[in-house]
């Protein structure tokens, strides 16, 4: 189904569950950036502190008589997204002042970037969807509120004031989604680039990742775009943005085919319902007497600094997927695994060496090994492991070198796949022990295979330690069960040396 207009992007998807209708949803996100310190004051920014009121200085708090001095740590993050967004950076841009009253402004104004934004006209390309990239209006450095949380008991608002002025960009799309998928894709897809070149968390959960959805729809042959917009403020995830989206859509569409006309709306999201409503008309928009700011000069961004940016950029993560399958050979199963541990990584925001790194250390150590083994034992065997003590991969005791030496082990036949095992739980208890110290110790270095008689010993051993369960055997009673018990043991002593076939008819043997 294609529909061709001027300016807009031309094509639409049959999904969007809109027959006769086209979508067009535009989305403004605020990433908050991971600086050290806010946008124009001096304090430090500790996003996850506890204590309210903890990071605050006279400026931040509105105090009239100070000043703002810009943070150049901001700068360059915000500069390094904008190179990841494919945009041009003007050389001298301005900050201007949003004036409203609300109780989460102390200053009654926010610094922003509304005349003349740092960064316009870029693009973002979506993955695994078949549509031009998604253009990105312009990128604007602006101040962050302060937190505001509504106690219902006392019917207080409470303001924390630490993360008053800290750095956010805001990133506005221009209005080329078509549908609830898309505009999820987008915001999965502006998330792993912004944290993969370290310009913020983007936790939607805590907070550091807003996004505002604007959605409109107009009749097929329609001039693309000429529906009233209704802007859904502060969805808090991927899931909520969708549904939001879904909702919006079928609201306006009800309102005109019913002959209605849609209002120009600033919207909420219930996600308890599921349903959007008003938070204020266009009537009642608030008036926000932009002026530039006066305490400010302009922002100026050197070619210089922003090839300095460009040489230092950490790839992006289509960029990293590439090299794992191209360099690595990984196929995209493993590749996609490793890629989706690096981003939840990432959005931990503790920094240390992440999953990607690891890999490559291990595969890089030593040419000889098989990258989509080395996967393997990562996202299965060490990630199970890691998980199953609730640890996460910053927690990772066991290092490169050591998982590299696990995998040669087996690779000359040292150790079986199953006595490897043995062995990485047991590093994971004592990392700091030689792996081949710790094989030695736990008598897990293969001594080729099981003999018979050792065969015999073994499994007679493990029947003497439990003479009831051979007694309940002998009487017929759950010897299915039974037999898988001794079984297991066998293979435990064992340690992974016997082959379960050859166990199982000497337990047998020896039980008749
Ligand atoms: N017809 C439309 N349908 C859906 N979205 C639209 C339409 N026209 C514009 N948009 C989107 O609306 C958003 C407008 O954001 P922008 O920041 O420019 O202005 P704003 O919402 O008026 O300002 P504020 O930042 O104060 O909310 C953009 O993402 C744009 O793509
Ligand atoms: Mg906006
Ligand atoms: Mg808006």
């Amino acid at each position: 189904m294609r529909c061709i207009t001027r300016g807009l992007h031309s094509y639409r998807y049959a999904h969007s569950g809109s027959s006769g209708w086209q979508v067009v949803i535009g989305i403004e996100t605020h990433a908050q950036l991971k600086s050290k310190q806010k946008l124009f004051s001096g304090t430090f920014f500790v996003a996850t502190c506890e204590q309210p009121n903890a990071h605050v200085t006279p400026f931040d708090a509105g105090f009239p008589g100070t000043l703002p001095r810009l943070n150049q740590e901001c700068v360059d993050l915000a500069l390094r997204a904008s190179l990841a967004l494919k945009c041009a950076v003007d050389p001298r841009s301005s900050f201007d002042r949003k004036h409203y009253f609300y109780s989460d402004l102390p200053a009654g104004y926010q610094i922003t970037q509304h005349y003349k934004p740092f960064a316009r006209t870029g693009s973002l390309q979506l993955p695994h969807l078949e549509r031009p990239p998604v253009r990105i209006k312009q990128i604007q450095l602006e101040q962050d509120t302060a937190k505001s949380t509504y106690d219902a008991q006392r019917r207080l608002t409470l303001i924390d004031l630490s993360r008053a002025g800290s750095a956010l960009i805001e990133i506005v799309t221009e209005p080329d989604l078509r549908s609830p998928e898309e505009a999820g894709s987008y915001v999965r897809t502006l998330q792993s680039t912004l944290r993969a070149i370290g310009v913020s968390d983007c936790n939607m959960d805590m907070g550091s990742f807003r996004c505002d959805v604007n959605v409109s729809i107009n009749r097929d042959g329609d001039k693309l775009g000429s529906g009233t917009r209704c802007e859904i403020k502060n969805v808090h995830s991927i899931k909520f943005i969708t549904a939001a989206i879904r909702h919006e859509i079928g609201r306006q569409r009800a309102i005109l085919e019913q002959g209605g006309t849609i209002e120009q709306e600033t919207r909420g999201f219930d996600p308890n319902t599921f349903e959007t409503y008003t938070l204020r008309s266009k009537e009642n928009a608030e008036d926000y007497r932009y002026m530039p700011d006066p305490n400010l000069g302009h922002l100026h961004v050197s070619e210089a600094r922003l090839n300095e940016l460009s040489s230092t950029q950490p790839n992006l993560p289509w960029e990293i997927h590439e090299r794992l399958v191209k360099q690595y050979g990984l196929s995209e199963v493993p590749a996609n695994t490793l890629m989706g541990l690096e981003e939840e990584h990432l959005s931990r925001g503790k920094g240390g060496r992440g999953p990607v790194a690891f890999f490559r250390m291990v595969c890089d150590a030593d040419q000889r090994r098989n990258p989509q083994i080395v996967a393997n034992w990562m996202t299965q065997h060490l990630l199970g492991y890691l998980s199953s003590r609730g640890l996460t991969y910053e927690d990772n005791p066991i290092q490169a070198a050591q998982l590299g030496e696990v995998i040669d082990m087996v690779n000359d036949g040292v150790l079986t796949n199953t006595s490897a095992k043995h062995l990485l739980r047991y590093l994971l208890d004592s990392p700091s022990t030689a792996v081949t110290e710790l094989a030695e110790a736990k008598g897990l270095l293969s001594r080729g295979p099981v003999t018979r008689e050792e065969l015999r010993n073994l499994c007679r051993r493990v029947l003497d330690a439990s003479p009831q369960s051979v007694a309940d055997y002998k009487k017929g009673v759950k010897n299915q069960k039974l037999i898988k018990r001794f079984l297991g043991s066998v293979m435990r002593e064992s340690h992974g040396r016997a082959e379960v076939v050859a166990v199982q008819q000497m337990l047998e043997k020896l039980l008749r």
